[in-house]
This record gives structure tokens, sequence and C-alpha cells, in this order.
């Protein structure tokens, strides 16, 4: 952790002496910190132009970014800094920023610019690396942050806004699974989705984090490629969304993009009662999450304001967690799906 802190706290003293960070040619100024995750810290920054009349002619980032829609007006952006302590975690960011740039949806966040820089572990230690990856900033938060939140004061999504944050997250990810070959995201959950509260309109959705997205398809044909499976998806799908053909892999299967199919179902029981199914089935007595998981072991919240979503939602949510890969619907079947139940239940 020596490296970690001592490269944030280069970060922070940047700023403290006033200086700012550099992605490429662009200058940044930290605001504030956003988050933080395993490796990584997620910052508020402030693009820093030479002068007002170069921004406005296009230049700073907006000669670098493709789709103007995904500048800012006010020029902040959120800026991650990640962490590399060897070279495996290195390959990973390099894989992310490649995977990134795959994508291009309203529903999926941007990449806008990335640099890989290599840093000093004290005066004498050996070279690191650091990586700052630039995105779009949602100052509302994950949809986890927002059900921490909600939870605090009694809240809960309305059946509408349910169904249309559901919705944009199938677009997000038809976009994916439409590639050619097919991506799957691999981790979706409610800490990978960012929302944008808008005023008489239903949030904005936006799937982020492709660490873990790679070509969805993948033919098992032995007991070590089922292992090896298992052991990445140990590392990269957060277990209590990962289906269960990961928790326990044939050695003989064919794995495709419907890993995300399920992880969907999970996160449209999630926005409903903020927790994943599993979570909930377990409760406080605790038990096996992958038992829960392999049995398709789901539980109803039945009291108070959680009993107010309709029983159509709770159908749905139990035809994409179908145990058996091979039958479970794909994404198109799941989009026809949800428009239905918006002409139903929005007026
Ligand atoms: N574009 C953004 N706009 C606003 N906040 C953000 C943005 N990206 C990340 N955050 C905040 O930073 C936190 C950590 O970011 P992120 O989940 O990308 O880190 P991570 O290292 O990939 O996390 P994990 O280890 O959970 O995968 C998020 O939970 C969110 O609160």
């Amino acid at each position: 952790m020596g490296c970690s802190f001592s490269g944030l706290n280069a970060l922070y003293d940047a700023v403290n002496g006033g200086g700012d960070v550099w992605i490429n040619e662009n200058r940044f100024r930290i605001v504030r910190q956003l988050g933080e995750g395993g490796f990584a810290f997620v910052f508020l920054v402030k693009e820093i132009v030479a002068d007002a009349s170069s921004a406005a002619s296009g230049g700073g980032l907006a000669k670098k970014v493709k789709d103007p829609a995904h500048l800012s007006a006010d020029g902040t952006y959120a800026m991650k800094k990640v962490l590399i302590q060897n070279k495996e975690q290195l390959e990973l960011v390099r894989e992310e920023i490649r995977v990134s740039s795959l994508f291009n949806h309203p529903n999926l966040l941007p990449l806008l610019d990335h640099a890989i820089i290599s840093v000093k572990d004290g005066q004498e230690g050996a070279w690191k690396h650091e990586a700052f990856l630039l995105f779009p900033v949602h100052l509302d938060g994950t949809l986890l942050d927002n059900f921490t939140l909600m939870k605090a004061k009694k809240e809960t999504f309305s059946t509408t806004d349910v169904l249309h944050i559901f919705r944009q997250l199938c677009d997000g990810l038809k976009h994916m699974h439409s590639l050619e070959p097919p991506y799957a995201h691999n981790d979706v959950k409610p800490g990978n989705v960012l929302l944008t509260r808008r005023k008489g309109q239903p949030p904005l959705a936006i799937l982020m984090d492709f660490g873990s997205a790679r070509p969805s398809r993948k033919q098992i044909r032995s007991r070590q490629e089922a292992l090896q499976l298992q052991e990445w998806t140990s590392e990269h799908c957060s277990a209590p969304f990962r289906a269960p053909e990961l928790w326990d892999c044939p050695s003989h299967a064919d794995i495709d993009e419907r890993t995300d199919i399920w992880s969907l179902g999970c996160t449209l029981y999630a926005i409903m009662y903020g927790v994943s199914p599993f979570e909930y089935a377990l409760g406080e007595s605790g038990g096996s999450l992958q038992l829960a998981i392999v049995n398709a072991q789901i539980k109803w919240p039945n009291t108070g304001p959680k009993a107010s979503y309709p029983e159509a939602l709770h159908q749905f949510v139990t035809w994409m967690l179908q145990p058996q890969a091979a039958v479970r619907p794909r994404i198109d079947d799941i989009i026809i799906h949800v428009d239905k139940l918006i002409a139903k239940f929005t007026k």
C-alpha cells in the first residue's frame, strides 16, 4: 500500500501546492474525491484551459473528444486514478481501455481520454505505473449510492422509474451483445450504474466499468477450462449477481452473453428492493450464496411499501433468473417484454 498512498498524496500535494494533473496535453484541477473502488480513486476534476477562447474554438479536451455531447458545459469530469501494483494489473487496465473504446452508446459511459504514467515509489524505490481515466461526471452517483440515500429517507423508485431505468440498461447491454464478436459486461450490478435525476422525467441510467467486459462466447471442453473460467469469474464478477453456470461450470458447456441476463434480473430486483435477490434470500441468518444462486432461491419482500410493485415485475425477474442458461431469454426478448410492461404501467 506504500506506493498507493504515496501516489495519492502526490496527487493531493499537487493540489495543495496549486499544481494540476495532466492527462496528455490537457490539464485538470482536482475539486474533490467522488468515491473509491478496489484499486481506484475517483475525483471530480475541472479542465483548466489556457484561455476561454481556446476552449470555445475547440481547444483542450474538445479537440480530442469525438462526440461533442460528451463534453461538459462547465468543464467538470470524473477522473479515475487506478493504482497498478503489478504486471497483471497493468494488463487489466490496458484491456479496460481497449474494450471501452469499442463501445459508443448513450447508456454506456464513454472513456474520454486516458494516460498510463510511470512513477517512482519513494526516492530509491522501483518504477510503478498509475493510470488516469477520464469520464463524463454524473454527480448523483451510482444506483447503489442512491439506494443508501433513499433507504435513509424510506423512499423507493416508482414502478415507472424502475422500468425506465431498467430499459436504459437493456439498451446499453444490447449494444454490447450485438457487437461482432458479442461482448458480455460480466459485472452488471447497481454499483456499476450511474444515475442522473431529471425533473419531470425518469432518471438517466448509464452502465459503466468495462474492466470485466470480454467476448462473451466460450466453448468449455475440459475440467481445466471450466475451473479456469470459475477462477476468472470469482475475481471479476460480483458474487451476488453472478450466474449459476459461472459458479459451477460443467466440463462441457457453451457459455454466452446470457450470463449478463442473469445479472440483469438480479439488478431489476435490486432496483426495486435495494439488494440482490440472493443476498435477500440469505437474510440475517446467512448461508451459502452459491447454493441460493444455483437453486435460484428467490424470496420477495412482502411487507410495507416493499409490496407495492406489480406481480408482473416479479414474474419478469423470475423469467430472467432461469438457472439453465440455454433456455434463459436473450436481450432482445427482454426488451420486447419491458416495452410491454412500460406500455401497461406508464400512463
Ligand atoms: N463518472 C462518474 N461520475 C460520478 N461518480 C463516479 C463516476 N465514476 C465513479 N464514480 C464514483 O466512484 C466510485 C468508485 O468508482 P468505480 O466503481 O468505477 O471504481 P472501481 O475501482 O471500479 O470499483 P469496484 O472495485 O467496485 O469495481 C463509484 O461508486 C461512484 O460513487
